[in-house]
Order: C-alpha cells, then sequence, then structure tokens
C-alpha cells in the first residue's frame, strides 16, 4: 500500500449544513498526520477542471458553524461521462493526489463507484445530504438541522393556520423519501403526513379531511417526493369539501440553509476523522457513517437509496394519522 501524503476533499450534490464541519474534522486530522490537504472546488466539475485549492484546519475551523460549503458544490454532467472521469483522474494524477474524500449523497458515491473502474486510489465518503436516505448511517449531515428548521417554520404556519381555522398543506423536501417530511410532521402535531414511500397516509388524510369541521386548523405535511404532491393532495380535498379554506406553503431551499445544529457539527466532526483515519487504515470505497452511535464503514455498493421507513417509524405514522 502506497503511503498517504496528499489527500483531496471535495463536496458534491445538495449542500448540507454540516459539511463546513466535516471538512474541518478531514483538515485537522490530516494535519495532525502530517498529510497535504488540498481541496476541489464545485464538486466533480472541479476534479474535471482541476480547480483545486489548499486547505487549512486554522481558516476552517472559522466555518463549523456556518451552513452550506466552503468549497462549493455542484450537480455535474460531466462527470456522468466517461471523457468527464478521464479529465478527472488525469487531474489527479497531476497533483499526486494519493487519496480522495467525498462528501455528498447517494449520487456522489454512484459517481465514486464509476470512477473506481479508471481510478485505482481509494475512496472515503462522508454522508452529506439533507435528505437522510443513504443506508449505513442512521444519519447523514444536515438532516437533522433541515428538519430543526422545517419545525421552526411550521410552528410559525400554525399560528396562522389556528387562526382563521384553515387547512394547510405544506411540502417539505426529500427528493425520493419521507424522512424530513415524518420528523417535522410527528415534531409540529400535524394531522396528516405524505410520504413517498406509503400510499395509505393519502386515504386518511381524505378521511381526515371529510371530517374537518372548520373549528380549528388542519395541518398536513407533503414530502415533495410523495406521488400526488401538495397541489394535487389539495384539489382533492376541495373535491369532496369545496368550500374548505385551504393554503399550500413550500418551504423550498429554506431547509438547506442556515447554521448547522449542534448535532449535525458533532456528526461533521466525527465523520471527517473517521474518513481519514479510514484511508490511514488502508480502507477504500467505503462511506463512514453513524449506527447506532457507533461509527462505522459500509461499502459503496451498499450505500443505496433506503427507501423503507422502519417498522417503528410506520407505526408511529399509523397511531398518529388515525382519527380521533
Ligand atoms: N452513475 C453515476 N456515474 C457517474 N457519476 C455520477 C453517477 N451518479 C451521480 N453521479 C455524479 O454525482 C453527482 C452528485 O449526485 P446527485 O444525485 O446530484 O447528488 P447527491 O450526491 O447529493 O445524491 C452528480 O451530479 C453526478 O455528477
Ligand atoms: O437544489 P436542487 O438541485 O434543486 O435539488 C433539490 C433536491 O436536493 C435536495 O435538497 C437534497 O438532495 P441531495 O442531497 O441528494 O442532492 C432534495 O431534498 C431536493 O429534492
Amino acid at each position: 500500500m502506497k503511503n498517504i501524503e496528499h489527500i483531496a476533499v471535495f463536496t458534491s450534490g445538495g449542500d448540507s449544513p454540516g459539511m463546513n464541519a466535516a471538512l474541518h474534522g478531514v483538515a485537522k486530522t490530516a494535519e495532525i498526520n502530517n498529510i497535504r490537504l488540498s481541496g476541489f472546488r464545485k464538486g466533480y466539475e472541479g476534479l474535471i477542471d482541476g480547480d483545486m485549492v489548499q486547505l487549512d484546519s486554522n481558516e476552517l475551523k472559522k466555518w463549523v458553524h456556518r451552513g452550506g460549503t466552503l468549497l462549493k458544490t455542484a450537480r455535474s454532467k460531466g462527470f456522468l461521462t466517461l471523457e468527464g472521469r478521464q479529465q478527472a483522474l488525469a487531474n489527479l494524477q497531476k497533483n499526486k493526489v494519493d487519496a480522495l474524500v467525498a462528501i455528498g449523497g447517494d449520487g456522489t458515491f454512484k459517481g465514486l463507484l464509476a470512477f473506481s473502474e479508471i481510478c485505482d486510489l481509494p475512496f472515503i465518503g462522508v454522508p452529506g445530504t439533507i435528505d437522510n436516505d443513504l443506508a449505513g448511517t442512521d444519519f447523514t449531515l444536515g438532516f437533522d438541522s433541515a428538519v430543526n428548521t422545517a419545525i421552526e417554520n411550521i410552528d410559525k404556519i400554525r399560528d396562522t393556520a389556528e387562526s382563521h381555522n384553515r387547512i394547510f398543506l405544506i411540502e417539505v423536501m426529500g427528493r425520493d423519501c419521507g424522512y424530513i417530511a415524518i420528523h417535522s410532521g410527528l415534531g409540529t402535531g400535524a394531522d396528516a403526513i405524505l410520504i413517498p414511500e406509503s400510499a395509505q397516509d393519502f386515504l386518511q388524510l381524505l378521511e381526515n379531511a371529510e371530517s374537518y369541521d372548520r373549528e380549528d386548523a388542519f395541518i398536513a405535511i407533503v414530502s415533495e417526493g410523495d406521488e400526488l404532491g401538495a397541489e394535487l393532495a389539495a384539489s382533492k380535498i376541495k373535491e369532496i369539501n369545496p368550500d374548505v379554506d385551504l393554503r399550500i406553503t413550500k418551504l423550498g431551499h429554506v431547509q438547506r440553509g442556515g447554521n448547522p445544529s449542534a448535532f449535525d457539527r458533532m456528526l461533521g466532526i466525527r465523520l471527517g476523522v473517521t474518513a481519514v483515519e479510514a484511508l490511514l487504515l488502508g480502507r477504500r470505497n467505503a462511506m463512514a457513517g453513524i449506527l447506532n452511535n457507533e461509527l462505522c464503514l459500509t461499502p459503496f455498493d451498499q450505500v443505496v437509496k433506503e427507501h423503507q421507513v422502519n417498522d417503528e417509524l410506520q407505526n408511529l405514522l399509523k397511531i398518529f394519522g388515525s382519527k380521533n
């Protein structure tokens, strides 16, 4: 095994609060092991363009509390092509990079799997996505912060919803999965939660909306990945209850921004440190994660999207979605 003298790190896919803390964890661990650390800007785009900067933990410590990513991020069409990946490889070789740390979501790790077909360097991933849709970790970086942001905003909507006795359909993020919807819905006492993993919840919503008595607010959280979506759900409710006073709010990208929660800062630090330590132990092509509060590594090919909502959450949805 070649000695690791130079590590490069990048952030990729949707940004998420806690990515900067992970960068700091990577930087500090590289520093105490006398390893040079570089960062590629704008995810895979930076690898293709050779957009590399030196990283320093003294600078990064000032970013631990900030959302977004100091290194910037991107969704790269170029890296989906073999030519793009070959260009990225040439840049890594030119800069004598010995190992890569990638902070991103499942797309980023699929990218690394494709890259590993032409590039023999060791890669370690850190799960950074607000969606919490990766196997191999109970929590991804940014999920906790995004749920807190969603909750803060849903609480505010409840004030006005209750004042007017209105129905509100509030759309939260989660491209293909309902974790943000479940956590923010349960945490705000929502009357219904619609997620892509279940069709049953919509029937429950209709049933509840049918008996909605206009003497109270009615709040439904709709995951953006839900088959129906907020607009269609709203029109179905109007079909059965035409005079209903209904509003739709999409929380949108506000959920991705803001300072990371204490949990995400600590998770970022822990996973960043673990990533570099794993490389030093000779590990490769795996994602650092946290399962039952234990740090662990899971091979990329097992880190596929986890659309299943576990039994405990299913049970909670059933209990809290039922009528009184
Ligand atoms: N199968 C693949 N082969 C090569 N690169 C990929 C593949 N899937 C995703 N990528 C790269 O990873 C980037 C990030 O993935 P994306 O799904 O946008 O975000 P995330 O990593 O947050 O899930 C994509 O823009 C693309 O450049
Ligand atoms: O910012 P964009 O490109 O519009 O993407 C929005 C998507 O990114 C997310 O915020 C995060 O997804 P990823 O972390 O997997 O990129 C999703 O919840 C949402 O569907």
